[in-house]
């Protein structure tokens, strides 16, 4: 539950739109962003405050939360960790269109996408991102800082590593395990499990590296 009603967002390009408009849903109050530099494409207008390790970060947010808007897994992840480091309060945003099961948890700075289905007992760990439309089915565990693209489908007791990409649409066989830094590639059918770090892709999927 959210303590403050007024979040600030932790770089800012295409996929901290999608948190945005996520928050405003949510009735929170947008109040700038940091990043490396002002980007010149704003347009929720929302101040530019400085870089993260440029200015007093604790000082701007205070009591507020921050909320990494970075699509990258690997960048999230650096987010996050600065936002941990600092004690800077976060949160999940969870879009009013989810589906999200009282006997599912989803943990802090993980972004639940417009009309994406998060089914009983599945845990989903920090810094994850379940994008538009993505499936999660029951028992499933994701582990931190992954992303389940659009569309894409975990069927039941699907285990998924951390830091790992399922491409847009793909579908993973139900009981199948994915382990850490793995990618999946968009569309893929996956039906055997998959280790840490390979890339899989195709119908059905196979390792390409
Ligand atoms: C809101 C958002 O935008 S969220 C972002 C969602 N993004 C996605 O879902 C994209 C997921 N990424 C992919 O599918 C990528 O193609 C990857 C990661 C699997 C591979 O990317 P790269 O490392 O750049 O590989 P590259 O494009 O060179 O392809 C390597 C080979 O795999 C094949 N391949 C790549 N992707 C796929 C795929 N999704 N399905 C089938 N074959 C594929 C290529 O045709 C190529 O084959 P070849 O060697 O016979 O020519």
């Amino acid at each position: 539950m959210l303590e403050s009603n007024s979040i600030y967002i932790l770089g800012y390009s295409g996929h901290a739109y999608v948190a945005i408009d996520i928050a405003l849903a949510n009735n929170l109050n947008v109040k700038g962003y940091f990043d490396f530099k002002m980007v010149d494409n704003n347009p929720y207008k929302i101040d530019f405050l400085g870089s993260e390790y440029s200015v007093d970060i604790r000082s701007i947010v205070k009591s507020d939360v921050v909320f990494p808007g970075i699509g990258d897994n690997n960048l999230r992840k650096k987010a996050v960790n600065f936002i941990e480091s600092n004690n800077l309060n976060q949160t999940t945003l969870i879009d009013l269109s989810a589906s999200v099961s009282l006997l599912s948890s989803v943990n802090k700075s993980t972004l639940i996408c417009p009309n994406t289905v998060v089914n009983s007992m599945t845990v989903i760990d920090k810094g994850c991102i379940i994008n538009s439309g993505a499936i999660i089915e029951h028992e499933c565990k994701i582990g931190e800082f992954s992303h389940i693209a659009p569309g894409a489908v975990l069927a039941g007791n699907v285990r998924i590593g951390i830091n790992t990409l399922i491409g847009a649409n793909a579908v993973v066989r139900e009981g199948i395990k994915v382990g850490n830094n793995a990618t999946v590639g968009a569309g893929a059918v996956v039906i055997n499990d998959i280790s840490d770090g390979e890339m899989w892709v195709g119908n059905p999927a196979r390792r390409i590296r």
